[in-house]
């Protein structure tokens, strides 16, 4: 399916390039997405691997665009915001980033109110990502069918009622591949302090996470009662997992989603101040 939506992106990382990945000649013309980004390396990469428009200031292509992404980091949001103003009159303005709200956004940019806020993730480069949005009342319903659009180039949609839940959202899909690469290095030198090669050890945990993720995505049982499957009295698994229950693990889980999701709204508050 191609269409022949202007996409600009203020920011070309690592994000941005993961979303791009699916977008160029995808969704749209590689043509038709500009990508502004201080940082030359990355525009050469981008241009590169993708054939985009790229440039070092905003300029004239932000003002016909039909979508405007927002792709640099919390910190930088303010004011990278402020040097859009001129550039935006209705064109939809859809921002990735973490704890920053809509609020501010529409504030910045002087009360303009077609605002998207999405949390994607990073397996969004292999076309795997899922996207957590919710929409201001200012967007219309062909704005919002855009955004839905650009982010199932890359994946899934969950779309939202309150932009409180994206904070959430993010301590689990965005953050998310983060924990479960954490989880399959543990596995990597688990495997290695028991005598496996580095390969054997990659290849194992690797192919484990894939397979039972897929098997949770397929099975109609709830995860406990695979878990429950693998699991043999007085086995192996049993031996592990009580380990697990013991030294507090699932606990440690919980609590750390829950910081990621503190750490969003701090981030919010911190960097959405006049
Ligand atoms: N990485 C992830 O897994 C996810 C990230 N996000 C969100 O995506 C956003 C981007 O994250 P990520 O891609 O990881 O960050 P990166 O640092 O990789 O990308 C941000 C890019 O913006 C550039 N930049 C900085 N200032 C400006 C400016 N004034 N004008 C144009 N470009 C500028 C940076 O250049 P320089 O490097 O020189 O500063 C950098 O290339 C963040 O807000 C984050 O919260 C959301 C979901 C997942
Ligand atoms: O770590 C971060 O702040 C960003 C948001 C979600 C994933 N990466």
């Amino acid at each position: 399916m191609q269409n022949n939506l202007k996409i600009s992106f203020i920011g070309g990382g690592n994000m941005a390039a993961a979303l791009i990945g699916g977008l160029a000649g995808k969704l749209t013309a590689a043509g038709n997405i500009h990508v502004v980004d201080i940082n030359a390396d990355s525009l050469a990469k981008l241009q590169q691997q993708f054939g985009i428009k790229t440039s070092s200031e905003i300029d004239a292509t932000l003002a016909a665009s039909d979508v405007v992404v927002l792709a640099v980091k919390p910190q930088q949001m303010k004011g990278v915001v402020a040097q859009l103003v001129p550039h935006i009159k209705g064109q939809l303005v859809l921002s990735i980033a973490a704890g920053i709200r809509a609020v501010d956004l529409s504030r910045w940019l002087k009360g303009h109110n077609a605002i998207v806020r999405t949390m994607p993730n990073t397996p969004a480069l292999i076309g795997k990502g899922i996207t957590g949005m919710v929409a201001t009342e200012g967007v219309s319903k062909e704005q919002r069918a855009a955004a839905d659009a650009i982010m199932r180039a890359v994946g899934e949609t969950v779309w939202l009622d309150d932009e409180k839940l994206i904070d959430p959202v993010t301590a689990v899909s965005g953050s998310g591949p983060a924990y479960v690469f954490y989880f399959i290095e543990a596995m990597q030198q688990a495997a290695q302090e028991m005598g496996l090669t580095a390969e054997q050890g990659n290849a194992l945990a690797i192919s484990t996470f894939v397979g039972a993720a897929q098997l949770a995505a397929q099975a109609s049982d709830p995860v406990a009662v695979l878990r429950e499957r693998v699991t043999s009295k007085g086995g192996t698994t049993y031996a592990a997992l009580s380990s697990m229950e013991a030294s507090g693990v699932k606990q440690s889980i919980i609590n750390a989603m829950k910081a990621a999701a503190a750490r969003g709204q701090a981030l919010g508050e911190e960097f959405g101040q006049d």
